[in-house]
């Protein structure tokens, strides 16, 4: 019987989503602090609970062979890279398994076919997105109502499990723009006495940073997320910004970066959401325009956009595989985002002989499918649509088609192709339902989540659909997210 204070030796073979190692009593799964996948450790049981139990590293037995030094000065700290201690070749092997076994364990496939997982070559500064709480250590009021600031201003990245902000000024997964913007609010927070927001008192200004680097164009948005209106002496700071963006060397490959565009983004009061649904354009553009091949994308503050774009070719490139795209094809690209997915497969059709295809795309937040229309025109890819709505509410109207309120018709589509690339809650059982009555000779889903990906393959399983293969792509390197692309076919139409 384990009991808690209980020290005892453990092979880790696993790694949970928090980044515990995790190793087995007779069956039962220990969560072990401080241990990786490879570890032999003496660890001393902490908490047991009915069916698991956790732990902490008291010694290393036997060291990973996947064990290395942190790079990263703030990896202790920060809550951001959950696999800084282990090799990059380690971190590709501990998920591909973390996919393959979800897609067996919850996915009902007996031993599915799944490639080898494709990482990066280069896996550092990739992130074109970075997300920056702020912090001054909370703030004091004054008599007359004055608000000052109790500390030092922090711009970085929460420890884990908590919202204490670790300052960072050179984080391996952000690009320069990322670090030099950050830098110049810094600056200008400091000498023109600006708060950051408190949620104990739920007062002050400055929330997040969001950083966004178009990385073909060099284009750099830089979104101000505030408890307020607006930020006083807002000039003095686009300025003191888009010095610290002239500042950087030019790349290699002779790209520049730009400040082309500030945002003030309204998020008031107590929430969980990072950024508010209103935006200001304060200086410059509203968006930024992203190359990726031979097609250009503009990108607004709240849209989604795949956050490694050299991983984002290498999926969507295997998106094209499973298509086999011949060009007559009518493709639905459900969760669109920005209309990516959609406008990259709309181009394929268009270098066939007979392009009559068609892209239809359905997404949920307003701005990004205003990108994705604009993207169609910018790309002149013009047998292409993008809706607003809720997948799950708009794909049966979209079946039969309809004619809005304002007399804008939506022709019948019938799909021959079906992609699905929703956020990490996977798709709801009703869409899923709707999916597969419409019939598409191919399903590709797109997921960033093994878990919720394995639960709804097994459910359009039940629906008629086959699992034919898939492939695991690094797209977050040092840390635990893991994106895969599979292709699933109707059952007795398996022609990939
Ligand atoms: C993982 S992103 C994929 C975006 C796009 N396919 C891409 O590759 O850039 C998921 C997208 O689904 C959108 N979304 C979330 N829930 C939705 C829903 N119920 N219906 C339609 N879109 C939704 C999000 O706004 C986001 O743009």
């Amino acid at each position: 019987m384990m009991e808690k204070g209980q020290k005892c030796q453990l092979q880790i073979d696993d790694m949970s989503n928090e980044g515990q190692g995790i190793g087995r009593i007779d069956g039962m799964a220990v969560f072990v602090k401080g241990a990786i996948p490879g570890d032999t450790v003496l660890a001393e049981i902490t908490k047991i609970k009915k069916n698991y139990a956790f732990a902490v590293t008291k010694e290393i037995v036997e060291p990973s062979p996947y064990r290395i030094d942190k790079e990263c000065p703030y990896a202790e700290e920060c809550g951001g890279c959950t696999y800084a201690g282990m090799s990059y070749q380690g971190q590709l092997a501990v998920k591909e398994k973390q996919v393959r076994e979800k897609l067996i364990r919850l996915g009902g496939l007996e031993s599915p076919e799944l490639n080898s997982i494709v990482g990066m070559d280069e896996p550092y500064a990739y992130r074109n997105k970075g997300q920056m709480p702020i912090s001054t250590g909370g703030i004091i009021t004054r008599k007359g109502g004055i608000i000052e600031n109790l500390g030092k201003c922090t711009i970085g990245f929460y420890k884990a499990k908590s919202h204490d902000v670790v300052n960072c000024d050179k984080c391996l997964l952000q690009t320069p723009p990322a670090a030099a913007v950050a830098q110049a609010l810094r600056e200008f927070m400091k000498s023109d006495n600006i708060t950051a927001y408190d949620p104990k008192w739920e007062k002050g200004l400055m929330r997040h940073l969001v950083v966004k680097t178009a990385m073909g164009t060099g284009e750099v948005m830089a979104i101000l997320v505030i408890n307020g209106k607006g930020i006083p002496n807002s000039s003095k700071l686009v300025e003191m910004m888009d010095e610290a963006i002239y500042a950087l060397p030019a790349r290699e490959d002779g790209v520049e970066y730009n400040l082309e565009s500030v945002v003030i983004n309204i998020n008031k009061g107590k929430t969980s959401e990072i950024m508010g649904k209103e935006c200001i354009p304060i200086a410059g553009k509203p968006t930024i325009l992203e190359r990726v091949g031979d097609l250009e994308f503009e990108v607004s503050p709240l849209a989604f956009y795949q956050v490694n774009p050299v991983q984002m070719k290498v999926l969507y490139d295997k998106v094209l595989e499973y298509a086999q795209l011949k060009g007559t094809e009518n493709i639905l690209d459900l969760y669109c985002g920005v209309g990516t997915i959609g406008l990259y497969c709309a181009n394929e059709m268009r270098k066939k002989s007979s392009n009559t295809g068609k892209v239809l795309g359905i997404e949920s937040v307003k701005g990004a499918v205003m990108d994705a229309n604009r993207n169609a025109v910018i790309n002149g890819l013009v047998n292409t649509q993008f809706l607003y709505g809720r997948a799950e509410e708009e794909l049966p109207k979209v079946l039969e088609g309809y004619t809005d309120k304002e007399g804008f018709e939506v022709q019948a589509f019938n799909p021959d192709v079906i992609i699905l690339d929703p956020p990490r809650s996977g798709c709801a059982s009703e869409l899923l339902e709707a999916v597969a009555a419409a019939g598409p000779d191919k399903i590709i889903y797109v997921s960033c989540d093994p878990a919720t990906l394995a639960r709804d393959v097994k459910i359009l399983g039940e629906l008629g659909y086959q699992f034919v293969e898939g492939t695991p792509v690094d797209m977050f390197p040092w840390t635990r997210h893991v994106e895969t692309v599979i292709l699933m076919t109707r059952c007795g139409k398996n022609d990939k």
